[in-house]
């Protein structure tokens, strides 16, 4: 109590009746109080239906799978579907990324060339009619894109570039392409976004820099990309590049454009590897469905070293949506290159269908990559040879996928702690059209489980 001030009485409550209130103000205090009641009582009412709210089951899915499965690919089909304008007024935070995985590829071209360049000085015999004084005048005409590339990685990912080149092609070094880096990306690119443009109304930032060297290489990009000698060169040391994940070379004119902004396609391509576990919380736009306003979708890293943080959401998950890419029947894993990928895919799958806390989980699985699965076999690569329980079967797309099919969903069956219907499908994630219509089905279960879960069926 300040000094010197006289103490007044403690409050009581409910305050005593005034004694010397007039008729009128009796009335008027009567009015107020039952007005002051009516808005507490809606307070709590809101308050409950808040608690009763965060209470009530979610939509609460886990992507798995190894890494480059498409896990990240699947969740911005996600959000593509049910959040269409605010998936389309993020598309311009991609567009560094494509063009980052656009620079690396074109520097993984560059690099490999130059390894073909010393061979021809070495062996004159070489591959000499293919490098011609034009192919060296495009290279050194893009040399400026290493510069590009260290800075692009700095300003996305904070740190210096790291853009590992090997001579010799592996496939499973891939992420030579692509950006490792964490979640922070996103929110720091947002958050530049509202940064205010300079007087000029150039864009002098990293990025404005980078898309202003680009556009200026665009065509160049495109040559080189086209050049009869530089596609015999890859074909010749079995070098894939459409099949790598941010793949932007075969349209690099369009990309560079100064006025590019990035399709839905673009933005499902590009390629960002994903550390630590993510919460994207998706808002459905349009939804009718009380059950189906908010959807929460953990996205993981699928690399061996980001498995282990993966088990955190298992007691908190409604469905589990596993993706096993096709395509890596001939491919390596990136981390070790002593484990084939379709290998990794099963001992994975078969670890989490026969995890005792996921038993009461809803299981879903994408066999992905069917475009891909598609061209390498059409290129002649043989299935059978690198599955050997593949026998007198067609080297085609169809049985292939079924095979693929019938082993995921028997070991589903095998190692299962209790029965449980497995819901199966075969897709293309970079393909939004035919995922919507597979997304659209797996909305339909998600929904049954939580009606069940909130003993609505
Ligand atoms: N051609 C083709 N590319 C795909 C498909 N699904 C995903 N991709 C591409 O494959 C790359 C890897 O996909 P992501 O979704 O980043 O893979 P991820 O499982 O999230 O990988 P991590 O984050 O490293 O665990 C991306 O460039 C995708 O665009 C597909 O069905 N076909
Ligand atoms: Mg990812």
């Amino acid at each position: 109590m300040a000094p010197g001030r006289k103490s007044s009485p403690a409050p009581v409550w409910p305050p005593p009746l005034p004694t010397d209130e007039s008729e009128e103000e009796r009335k008027q205090r009567i009015r107020d109080e039952a007005e002051a009641k009516e808005r507490n009582d809606r307070i709590d009412k809101e308050l409950n239906a808040e608690r009763e709210w965060r209470k009530r089951p979610r939509a609460k899915i886990l992507l798995l799978g190894q890494a480059e499965s498409g896990k990240s690919t699947v969740l911005k089909n996600f959000q593509l579907q049910f959040a269409p304008k605010a998936f389309e007024s993020d598309v311009d935070i991609w567009r560094p990324v494509v063009h980052l995985n656009l620079v690396r590829s074109v520097n993984f071209v560059l690099d490999f060339l130059a390894t073909r360049f010393s061979a021809l000085r070495d062996n004159g015999s070489i591959n000499k009619q293919y490098i011609t004084p034009e192919l060296r005048k495009l290279c050194a005409r893009l040399a400026p894109l290493r510069q590009v590339e260290d800075s692009l990685t700095v300003a996305l990912t904070g740190s210096s570039a790291n853009s590992p080149f090997s001579s010799s092609y592996n496939p499973a070094k891939s992420s030579g392409l692509s950006m490792p880096t964490g979640y922070g990306w996103k929110s720091s690119l947002l958050g530049r976004r509202n940064d205010s443009p300079n007087p000029s109304g150039s864009d002098t930032s990293e990025f404005g820099q980078a898309g202003r060297i680009l556009a200026a290489c665009g065509e160049d990009i495109d040559r080189l990309w086209n050049h009869s000698g530089v596609q015999e060169l890859l074909k010749a040391a079995d070098i894939t590049l459409e099949e790598q994940p941010g793949f932007f070379l075969d349209q690099s004119v369009r990309v560079t454009d100064e006025n590019y902004k990035p399709l839905p396609e673009d933005v499902l391509k590009a390629r960002v590897t994903t550390v630590g576990p993510e919460e994207h919380v998706i808002q459905a736009e349009n939804s009718g469905d009380p059950h189906a306003k908010e959807w929460v979708i953990y996205d993981v890293g699928g690399s061996r070293s980001q498995r282990a943080a993966w088990a955190q959401f298992f007691d908190d998950v409604n469905i589990i949506i596993f993706l096993a890419p096709m395509s890596g029947f001939n491919q390596v894993l990136a981390e070790d290159e002593s484990v084939n990928r379709l290998t990794d895919s099963l001992r994975l799958w078969q670890t989490i269908c026969s995890n005792k806390i996921l038993a009461n989980v809803e299981f879903v699985i994408f066999l992905n990559k069917l475009d891909i699965l598609n061209s390498k076999l059409k290129a002649g690569i043989q299935f059978s040879q690198f599955v050997t329980s593949y026998v007198d079967k067609p080297n085609e797309t169809k049985p292939v996928a079924k095979y693929l099919l019938d082993v995921f969903v028997s070991l589903h069956q095998q190692h299962s702690p209790r029965k449980r219907k497995l819901h199966p499908h075969l897709t293309c994630a970079v393909d939004t059209r035919a995922t919507s219509t597979v997304i659209n089905r797996v909305r339909e279960v998600i929904l049954v489980k939580i009606l069940s879960q909130s003993n609505v069926i």
